[in-house]
């Protein structure tokens, strides 16, 4: 089931998605068709409160939509159960999150190396796991004396980001989600970072799918979609 399918279904595809944070003031989303080939680098920009985080938790099988399809490598999500759901997003999707989500009194090397310990098959894709992850680190900029460090919050803010970039490459995912990644590093920064990223990802033959409201970015990646587009009139690959 968590395998990807090795044919040439799109890495992510949506098709009538409806789904609403239930509630008075209910929050609600409808999104035509999304569709995102294997490999592809997609920008997705859009207002505060457009929805981008709660797709992206769509795409991850975090929260499940209310009706439509929702496929990454071909899988509907909507057809999983919720344990099914986190098998496939800890074998096939590296998540990097705004504030990093790292644990900070564990050592960087031991954040990198998280996912390997919740999926099977991340781990059997990495013979030496410590290597893999001085590797990584290596491409992305980070020192082995900085990845040698105790605790993860000893690190700066930039680098501390870049270790959540090798969390989430490691075991090679097929599929690279990224939500706000740059908003905590200054102007100079985000287009290095954004460089590096792609670089890696690209790399890994991963699919990346990055929200930022910066929307300078969006020339780095190969498309930029707006929520609005999406929720107006679809996305038409
Ligand atoms: N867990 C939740 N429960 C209820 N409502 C939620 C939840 N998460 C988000 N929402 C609502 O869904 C709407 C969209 O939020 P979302 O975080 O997806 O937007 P966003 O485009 O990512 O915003 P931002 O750019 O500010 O991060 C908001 O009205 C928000 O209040």
């Amino acid at each position: 089931m968590s395998e990807p399918k090795p044919d040439t279904c799109p890495a992510i595809r949506l098709r009538g998605i409806a789904f609403d944070w239930k509630g008075k003031h209910g929050f609600a989303l409808d999104i035509p068709q999304l569709e995102i080939t294997i490999g592809e680098k997609v920008f997705l920009s859009g207002e505060s409160g457009s929805g981008k985080s709660t797709l992206l938790s769509l795409i991850c099988g975090i929260v499940t939509p209310d009706a439509g399809q929702l496929e990454v490598n071909g899988t509907d999500l909507t057809t999983l159960s919720a344990r099914q759901k986190d098998r496939l997003r800890a074998d096939q999707i590296g998540l990097i999150f705004q504030q990093f989500n790292l644990l900070p009194y564990a050592s960087p090397l031991e954040n990198i190396l998280l996912p390997l310990s919740f999926s099977a098959k991340r781990s059997q894709r990495v013979s030496a796991p410590q290597q893999e992850a001085l590797r990584l680190c290596q491409a992305l900029g980070l020192s082995e004396a900085q990845v040698s460090k105790a605790a993860t919050s000893d690190l700066s803010t930039g680098q501390q980001q870049r270790v959540a970039v090798a969390r989430a490459l490691i075991g090679g995912p097929s599929v690279v989600i990224a939500d706000e990644p740059t908003s905590a590093l200054d102007a100079a920064s985000q287009s290095a970072f954004v460089d590096l990223l792609i670089e890696q990802v690209e790399a890994a033959n991963a699919t990346l799918l990055m929200v930022s409201h910066d929307t300078r970015l969006a020339q780095h990646f190969d498309r930029s979609i707006s929520m609005a587009e999406l929720v107006q009139r679809g996305d038409i690959t």
